[in-house]
């Protein structure tokens, strides 16, 4: 079993009126990348504000490898590298000056560690170059160096991809994912676009006012969203037999509820429709079915699409 990092007990925070988190039972797992996902005001930067000590419960506890008493949760947070909310950046500055003023100021005694961070991101190169010169995506590489200037074992990004363009976005999820893979770094990143974060987590934890309403790996997140013909019959092995000797394929599979997905011809709904009529199958359901990522996040927090209705 992979040991635990963060593990969370009915963590609850309330601003006056306001429930921001309820009841909140998670645990991060050493070594993966988790996509924290909710539209805003879901609550997500609260939780990351409790985790890094900015912000403190109104009840439940929390851990930090194993930890939770209030001394030792802040020492245990010492191994955090975090980014909430936009890096506070120097734009007349270079990146290591800026990496300097941080260095300073939380007392990191090790100068080298600035070359090697900056290489680490990419922006080993940048030299003289002012940071208001930097696209966004260098800014938030450069954020993320800040972050990581203590060597964490952990790492809380919050929305570290908002605002970027398609390059920006492969720029920081190649960065993360040397993270984890060089480094075993665990990491925890929080977006309100679950595309966004697709490929980058192999965890994805789905939060909706204030509550946990789904975690899941990636590869049942991709079987749930995978296109498919979803076959209904009350004579399944036969018409799975048709499937394969009619239809040459085995490219399917059958689901708990009875039901038959076929991830080959779907562009040829009507040839399956006739091929099992032909055999005699009675077929009560034949649909394409399948979410794209973000209807079936929308689908899970009862929302809509531009005002489309989710598919279920
Ligand atoms: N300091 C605060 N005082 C009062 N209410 C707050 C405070 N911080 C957050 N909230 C409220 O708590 C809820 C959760 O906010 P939070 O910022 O955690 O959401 P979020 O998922 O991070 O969304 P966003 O991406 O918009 O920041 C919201 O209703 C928000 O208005």
């Amino acid at each position: 079993m992979s040991a635990v990092i963060l593990e969370t007990r009915s963590l609850t925070k309330m601003y006056r009126q306001t429930t921001a988190l309820e009841h909140i039972d998670l645990q991060i797992e050493k070594g993966k990348i988790y996509g924290f996902i909710g539209q805003n005001g879901a609550g997500k930067t609260t939780f990351l504000r409790l985790v890094t000590g900015l912000a403190f419960p109104t009840s439940g506890t929390l851990a930090l490898w194993g930890k939770s008493g209030m001394k030792e949760l802040q020492e245990q947070r010492k191994r955090i590298g975090c980014m909430i909310e936009t890096p506070a950046l120097f734009p007349t500055m270079t990146a290591y000056q800026n990496m300097e003023v941080q260095r300073i100021q939380r007392g990191i005694p090790d100068k080298q560690v600035i070359e090697k961070t900056l290489e680490l991101v990419g922006l080993g190169d940048t030299g003289r170059k002012n940071v208001r010169n930097f696209s966004l995506g260098m800014r938030q590489r450069l954020g993320i160096a800040i972050a990581l200037l203590n060597t964490p074992e952990f790492l809380i990004l919050d929305e570290p991809i908002n605002g970027l363009d398609p390059a920006g976005i492969v720029e920081v999820r190649n960065l993360l994912k040397s993270l984890n893979k060089e480094y075993g770094m665990t990491i925890l990143i929080s977006s309100h676009i679950l595309e966004e974060l697709y490929q980058t987590a192999s965890e994805f934890i789905l939060i909706d006012k204030g509550r946990i309403i789904e975690e899941i790996p990636e590869h049942e997140l991709n079987e749930r969203c995978k296109r498919h013909i979803a076959v209904k019959t009350a004579d399944v092995q036969k018409a799975m037999l048709v499937l394969e000797e009619r239809l040459h394929t085995d490219n399917f599979k059958l689901m708990p509820d009875d039901t038959i997905r076929l991830y080959d011809y779907l562009n040829d709904v009507e040839k399956v429709a006739a091929v099992l009529s032909d055999a005699h199958i009675l077929v009560t359901g034949l649909s394409i079915s399948g979410d794209t990522l973000e209807d079936y996040f929308l689908g899970k927090i009862g929302g809509t699409n531009n005002g489309k209705s989710p598919k279920s």
